[in-house]
Formats: structure tokens, sequence, C-alpha cells
């Protein structure tokens, strides 16, 4: 599990921590490790050029002290101070001492007064270390530090965020202004909810850990890694039969948009139920598609049993999606809840659920339920997902390019995503995604679990069908769901 925790918790762990050690000692772990960093970006640090971005708080501390380890080694390293009189005093003694070259650039001045002298440095270094500003950070970089990473991002450095990019909210990802986009992100003692959620995590880069002894507690955020969603994934026992594997309904679908059930049958049966029943007005497409699935166009509760309900892939408006809606929602079983559902039964139906309800609204269904703008949920996804669950009363899966999933009541983390491609920015995948996690509900996982179990399994599904790395290429959403069985191997295999 990757855990995160907010800024708050972090100093808290940090004073309990510092009280037991002698001064300096923890900022001197955390440039230890960015020093280590650093160099294996440089891979040679004998004769490289190195420049340090450096404000006027403990990050800009961090940052010198790493300069002066990477001289000490034979790099070149020029800092550049944007508070020049409230720069780190140790830090910058220790970089001077190692033979290090500092220069000013204050934020005072303004944009325009920034030296030639600084502009070439930044620009013909190898590698820039951005300690412009850590947690301490509030808002957007201001101009001349803008202009300075700009600097760097169209130049030829590598660009390293010591502890997070400067310019992110470290407790939402929020991004208000500009803010570094870094190459590498070296984050200290425990990683920092905005590194992991958008549109913070864009500007991260790959990201590194370095401990340094803190025990924050209990996280405010936590991925998923390949062995905590093995450990869900239901396997079938000797004795188990379909039945006994859980049975999946899908009521779905509509004269308008019959393909939507399609997909949404395709990711349950890839989801470890037993069975797939659909109900609905699109049986025939259903069943030419997937003849294994046992299908009815009436009712869903005149379906037969199941142990959870998906309701909503192209289901419309209509008359007919109204009464199978209010079909489910008389159910005691566990009911995922997408698209069309959403807003035809609105907040307060389903705040009325007694039963297991999960819901997987996208940003902007996200929003009309939350009456906000579509553009807030994606800057505050944290916030949107935690006030959903919170006022509708169910689990909410909010998707997007950052997934995140929280039970409402704020008590356990809230989950975010780890796995995913923009690929997956295509017509029809969140209907893999309700598909599958409704068979993972039928199998008996709670809403938390089974949502991100399929959110992972998803992510990962679409990156194998889209391939390669960086590269890849585009996919569609029956090839995601076509995926999900490799993914799920890879999963269970580590
Ligand atoms: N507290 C600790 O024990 C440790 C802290 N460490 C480092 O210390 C950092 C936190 O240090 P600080 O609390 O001094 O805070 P920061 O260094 O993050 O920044 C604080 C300073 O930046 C200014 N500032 C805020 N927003 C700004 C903006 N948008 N543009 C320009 N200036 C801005 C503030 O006025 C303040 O003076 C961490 O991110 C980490 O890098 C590490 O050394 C590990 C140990
Ligand atoms: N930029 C992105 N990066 C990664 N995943 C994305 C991105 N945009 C969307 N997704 C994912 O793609 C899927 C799209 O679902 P959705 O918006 O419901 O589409 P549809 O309604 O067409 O099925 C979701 O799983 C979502 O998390
Ligand atoms: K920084």
């Amino acid at each position: 599990m990757r855990t995160a925790h907010r800024v708050e918790t972090v100093r808290a762990a940090e004073t309990r921590l510092m009280d037991r050690l002698p001064d300096g000692a923890l900022m001197a772990r955390a440039a230890t490790g960015l020093a280590t960093a650093a160099a294996e970006l440089l891979r040679r640090v004998y004769g490289s050029r190195v420049c340090l971005l450096v404000g006027s708080g403990d990050n800009g501390g961090d940052t010198l002290h790493a300069g002066a380890a990477l001289a000490r080694r034979g790099a070149g390293v020029s800092a550049v101070l944007l508070s020049p009189g409230r720069a780190h005093a140790g830090g910058l003694a220790a970089l001077r001492a190692a033979g290090g070259l500092v220069l000013e650039a204050p934020e005072a001045a303004g944009e325009s007064e920034v030296p030639g002298e600084v502009t070439r440095r930044v620009r013909e270094a190898d590698l820039v270390l951005d300690g412009i500003v850590g947690i301490g950070g509030k808002g957007g970089l201001r101009p001349v530090a803008a202009r300075l990473a700009r600097t760097a991002y169209e130049g030829r450095p590598a660009i390293l965020a010591v502890d997070l990019p400067s310019g992110i909210d470290a407790d939402s990802g929020e991004v208000n202004g500009d803010a570094v986009r870094a190459d590498a992100t070296v984050t200290f003692g425990t990683y920092k909810p905005g590194l992991l959620i958008d549109p913070g995590r864009e500007h991260v880069g790959a990201l590194r850990l370095v401990p340094i002894g803190i025990e924050p507690g209990a996280p405010d955020l936590e991925a998923l890694q390949y062995a905590d969603v093995a450990a869900l994934l239901p396997v079938p026992g000797v004795e188990s039969d379909k039945y006994r594997r859980g049975v999946v309904g899908i009521a779905a679908g509509s004269t308008r948009y019959p393909g939507a059930p399609v997909l949404a049958v395709t990711g349950a049966l890839r989801g470890g139920a037993g069975a797939v029943r659909y109900a609905g007005s699109a049986a025939d497409a259903v069943t030419a598609r997937h003849p294994e699935t046992l299908v009815s166009s009436g009712l869903p509760s005149e379906a037969g049993r199941v142990q959870a309900w998906v309701v909503g892939p192209g289901l419309g408006d209509g008359d007919e999606a109204r009464a199978a809606l209010d079909d489910v929602l008389a159910t005691d079983v566990p009911l995922l809840m997408d698209a069309d559902a959403l807003s035809l039964a609105g907040p307060d139906r389903i705040r009325a659920r007694t039963a297991p309800t999960l819901l997987t609204p996208h940003a902007g269904e996200a929003a009309r339920l939350l009456g906000a703008d579509r553009a807030d949920v994606e800057a505050r996804r944290l916030d949107a997902v935690r006030a959903l669950a919170d006022r509708l009363g169910a689990t909410v899966l909010l998707k997007g390019s950052t997934t995140l999933i929280a039970d409402p009541g704020g008590t356990s983390p809230v989950r975010v995503n780890a796995t995913g491609t923009s690929w997956l920015a295509t017509a029809g995948a969140g209907d893999v995604l309700s598909g599958l996690a409704g068979s993972l509900l039928a199998t008996g996982l709670p809403p938390r679990e089974a949502a991100s179990a399929a959110a992972h399994l998803h992510g990962l599904a679409a990156r194998r069908a889209a391939g390669g790395g960086r590269g890849g290429a585009p996919i569609t959403a029956y090839d995601v769901a076509e995926a999900i069985p490799g993914a799920w191997r890879d999963v269970r295999e580590g």
C-alpha cells in the first residue's frame, strides 16, 4: 500500500521526531536522499552543471545542502536565491564552503530584472533542482520563479522537484496558477496527496520517496498496489458453482443506446461473478456478442436472483429507464449506479438507500449531483469525492484522469487508483468499468473494495491494451474489457 498524508499530519510527525533528534538531522537525511537521486539523474556528477532554484524556506535548505553534496563530488553548482535575505543560512554556508556559486533573482525585483547570468545558468544546466517551495507553499509560482521554471522546462535541463513540484497544492493536487513541471520528484517521509492526484500529479514525473524516519500514522489517502489488489480478487474454490461465485445483474441500455449494455456485460463477464443476467431492451445485441448472458426484457426484479445490480449505462431517461431504476432501487442487494441512473435517481433517492451502494460518476455527473461546475470538480477532486460520498451516504468512485474512491463519513482514507493511461479516455470505457465493478460486488466484496479492485484492473487492462511505456496506441472500450483477464493474471502473479 502506498500511503499519503496531509501537510498538517506531516508537520506533526516531523515535530515529534525532531524532538528526539539533533538539530538539522531531518534536513540532512532529506538532502542526502535528494543528492543521491540527483546523482542518478545526472549519471556522471563530476563535471556536470547543476542549478538550484532556492526559495525562503526549508525546502530551499534541503536543496542547498544537496547542492553542496553534489559540488563536493565535482559538479559545478550555482544557486539562484529568490528571497536573498531569507535563504536557509546553514544550507547557504554549506554550498559556499563546497565551492558553489550564489546568484540572486529576487522576486521583489520583478520578472524584468532577472540577471542574464541567472537565465544562462538555468538554461545551460544539466539538472535544475526546484527548491522554491515545499509543503509550506501557498498558491502558484510568483512571476520570477514562474519565468525561471519555464526557462528550465523549455531548455535542456532535467528538472528534479524537491518534496513536491513548487506551485502544486500538497494536500489536494490543485494547481492555482503556474507550477513547476518536473521530470522527477523526490518526496520526504511520506507521499503527499497532491503528488498522486491530478492536476498536481501531472507535474510530478517519476516519483520517489526518501524515508526520513517520520511516523505519521493513519493516512489521508492510499493507493493499492498489486499485492493489495491480489488479496481482494475472488478465486473460485473447488466446490464453487456459478451461483456460489455470485451472479451480477445489468439493467442498462435503451433503443437509443444499445451498445453500452454490451460493454457493461463484457466487463461483468470478466469480473469474477459466475453468471451475468441482463434485463432491458438490448437483449438481442447482448446475446449476439455474449451468448453466455442470461437475458430478459422485463423488469430487473423479474430476471431472477442476483447478488448485485448495475444500473445505468445507456439507460436513457424514458419511461422504461425510470421503471427499471425504480425497480432496482427497491431491492436490498448491493447496487452500482452509473451514468443516466445517477441523474434520474437524484440525490434524495440515492441517500434513502440502506443497502450497499456504489456510485461511479465522471466529473460532469459528479458536478451535477453536487450542484457545482465540472471544472471545479476536476480542479479539486479530493474535496469533490469526499463531499459526494458524505452528502449521498454512498461509496463514490469518481472517474477521470485520476480515479478516487471515497466512503461516506470520512473515517477511512480515500483511495487513489494507481493504474491507467490517458488512452482510457475513450467512449464506453466507463461502461466496462461499471460491469467489472458490479461483478466484483456480486462476488461479495464491499463497495469500496470492489471499486478499488475494479479501477485497478481496468487501468491495468487499458495499459496492456494500449501497449508500450510512454507511447501506446488508441484502444476501444472493448479492447480494455478483453485485456481484463491478462491484467487479473498480472495482479495475481505479482
Ligand atoms: N520540517 C521538517 O522537519 C522537514 C522539512 N523538510 C523540508 O522543508 C519543507 C517545508 O519547509 P517550510 O515550512 O520552511 O516551507 P517551504 O520551504 O515550503 O516554504 C515556506 C516559505 O515559502 C514562502 N512561500 C509560500 N508560498 C510561496 C509561493 N507561492 N511562492 C514563493 N514563496 C512562497 C513562505 O512565505 C515561506 O517563507 C518541506 O517541503 C521539505 O522540503 C525536510 O528538510 C525534511 C524535514
Ligand atoms: N485522461 C484520462 N486518463 C486516464 N483515464 C481516464 C482519463 N479520462 C477518462 N479516463 C477513464 O476512462 C473511463 C471513462 O469513463 P466515462 O467517462 O464514464 O466514459 P463513458 O461514459 O464513455 O463510458 C473512466 O474509467 C475514467 O476514469
Ligand atoms: K519544491
